[in-house]
């Protein structure tokens, strides 16, 4: 991302929500957003998914300037967008009939993804049947059956309860250490950031980067245990204090507002 900026208007005044917001991302690498709400994670997350023109600045995916969305770029929004009147299997396929796979391989890809997180023996239910958590699952393999050489996540376990956003993270973790894709993961929780990430950066108003700290915790992880590390203790305290700036910042400006 070159020199990104983005502003709103809100009651007839302009909110900048990025400005100038420079961040290079490594390809297959796991790279945590993290900042108060309202800091705009989700408006950059919306720009680097081609979803959202920024006002100025570019995005580059390999080194190619980025006009829209991508093929190869997944998206796991905060909210579900499974399709009601679908089954599990039924939305899980629907990526693949949009690239024209043929019925028999789309169900095999579907069973296998279903499976992997999770949700064998619920395919035949419709989304308002699920609960929270196997909502989160059926998207997650919605966005994963197509094999995404990278992933953007926008808070996708915000929702769930302590317990469960644990377990889906170490799900996470297991399926990102066999594919191997980028991801750009968003979230306000700093435990979930240190957990996940090779990297964690916290943005402050305007998308500035307050922190960029390297995650050097050993792989394979456990999102339930690692916690008790002595190194994770210490980049929480660091990161803490980055993210307490950056809450002020974004409070500052809502008070300006
Ligand atoms: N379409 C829009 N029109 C006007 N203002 C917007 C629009 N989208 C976002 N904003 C404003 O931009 C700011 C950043 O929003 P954004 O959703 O990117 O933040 P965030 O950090 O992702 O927050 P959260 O963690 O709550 O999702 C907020 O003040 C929000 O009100």
């Amino acid at each position: 991302m070159e020199q990104l900026s983005k502003s709103f208007i809100r009651n007839d005044r302009e909110i900048v929500v990025l400005h100038n917001v420079n961040l290079e991302i490594e390809s297959g690498s796991f790279v945590v957003l993290a900042g108060p709400s309202g800091c705009g994670k989700t408006t950059l997350l919306n720009i680097v998914a081609g979803l959202l023109p920024p006002d100025s600045g570019t995005v580059y995916y390999k080194g190619v300037p980025i006009s829209g969305p991508r093929l190869e770029v997944g998206y796991l929004t905060q909210k579900d967008t499974l399709m009601p009147w679908r089954t599990v299997e039924r939305n899980v396929e629907m990526p693949l009939e949009i690239r024209g796979i043929a019925a028999s391989e789309r169900r095999r890809r579907a069973a296998e993804f279903i499976r992997l997180v999770g949700l064998e023996g619920f395919e035949k239910l419709y989304p308002h049947e699920l609960s929270g958590g196997m909502l989160r699952r059926a998207s997650l393999a919605r966005m994963l059956v197509t094999l995404p050489e990278t992933l953007l996540m926008d808070e996708p376990f915000g929702a769930l309860d302590a317990q469960l956003r644990l377990e889906l993270q170490n799900e996470l973790l297991s399926l990102w250490s066999r594919q191997r894709s980028s991801v750009l993961f968003v979230t306000h929780d700093l435990e979930e950031a240190i957990i996940l990430g090779d990297r964690v950066v916290v943005l402050g108003t305007g998308g500035h980067i307050i922190a960029d700290e390297p995650i050097t915790l050993p792989r394979p992880r456990d999102a339930f245990h690692i916690r008790f590390r002595p190194e994770f203790t210490n980049l929480h305290r660091r990161l803490w204090d980055a993210l307490m700036e950056s809450r002020l910042q974004v409070q500052r400006q809502e008070v300006k507002l």
